[in-house]
């Protein structure tokens, strides 16, 4: 699995002295992407501008105005740059200073005047974990079957989700959506031909989750869920993603429903989430997809908050 920190990692030289950070940049330049800042707030700036792509940063701690030591706690409390590495460079060579730096949460300590060698492998070294590390975040986010946000990732995003909402006055949309009479398909098809169903519907809702902001998610067995911040177009986009299910007639033979294999929906969109919790809008949404079993299966049922 690769993510845009493996195809471009990115490192960020901080240095008030010109000359340092150009020769930081030239020895680094061949093999990263390497950003350049002379001060503490261009720094922190830099770092939430590119927390993605961002794997490292190399950190000068003696700087007029905002310390290395500042950065390092300001980058540490901003949730977007909390997980990026550090590596101190520092002209003061006591055992406290390097001690003091790392008991802050710096990966590694560099003495100046830099030995070019040295760095490289260091740098190197806090590279290579920083990927690894990312890489095992993007595991932990994804369900193994479906290559979907998992629930734990889907609660985080909705979490956030609602916030940001609160905050700006936004709507937000939300869906659970269920595979209809699957016991059944399971009991007739085989296991793992449900696993194969299970996949086929999730393609189909990542299909629909077009937006950068739109998560795709497995909320648990045989249902899903699609969290989209705003609300342009969320009823169609339902509504297209259960008739795209239902056009790839997947064989339901002991459906009661139909022939082919069939989902329901319960859609909420919220404006005024001050009286309306994660958890409140997760049970309407099931409370919604009950409505939609009960009248029948394959259909949306709807809550549009005024
Ligand atoms: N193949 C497969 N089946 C799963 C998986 N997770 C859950 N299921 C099955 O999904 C089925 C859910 O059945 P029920 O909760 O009774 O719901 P249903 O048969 O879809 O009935 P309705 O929701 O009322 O339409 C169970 O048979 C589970 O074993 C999975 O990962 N793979």
């Amino acid at each position: 699995m690769t993510t845009p920190a493996d195809e471009h990692p990115t490192i960020l030289v901080v240095d008030d002295e010109r000359l340092n950070r150009a020769a930081l940049a030239e020895l680094l330049g061949q093999e990263y992407r390497v950003l350049l800042a002379k001060d503490g707030p261009s720094a922190l700036a830099h770092a939430q501008r590119e927390a993605q792509q961002l794997l490292l940063i190399l950190l000068d701690v003696s700087m007029p105005g905002m310390s290395g030591y500042e950065v390092l706690r300001a980058l540490r409390a901003d949730e977007r740059t909390a997980g990026i590495a550090v590596i101190f460079i520092t002209g003061q060579s006591d055992d406290a200073a390097e001690e003091y730096g790392l008991s802050l949460g710096a990966a590694d300590y560099v003495s100046k005047p830099v030995r070019p060698a040295i760095v490289r492998v260091r740098v190197r070294n806090q590279i290579h974990l920083a990927q690894q590390k990312r890489t095992l975040e993007r595991l932990a986010q994804i369900d193994g079957l479906t290559g979907l946000a998992n629930r734990r990732h889907f609660d985080d995003m909705l979490d956030r989700a609602h916030r940001r909402s609160r905050r700006t006055g936004s709507p937000l949309g939300l869906a659970l959506i269920d595979i209809d009479h699957f016991k059944q398909y399971n009991d007739r098809y085989g296991h793992i031909q449900g696993d194969e169903a299970l996949k086929a519907v999730a393609r189909t809702l990542q299909a629909h989750a077009r937006r950068p902001d739109d998560l795709a998610a497995r909320f648990g067995g045989e249902e899903f869920a699609l969290l989209v911040p705003g609300d342009e177009g969320l009823l169609q986009r339902m509504e297209d993603f259960r008739l795209a299910v239902l056009a790839q007639a997947i064989e339901h033979a002991d459906s009661s429903t139909g022939p082919a294999l069939t989902v329901s929906c319960g859609l909420v969109v919220a404006q005024h989430l001050e009286h309306l919790n994660t958890t409140d809008l997760l049970q309407k949404a099931d409370s919604l997809l009950y409505t939609a079993k009960s009248q029948g299966r394959n259909r949306t049922s709807v809550w549009l908050q005024s």
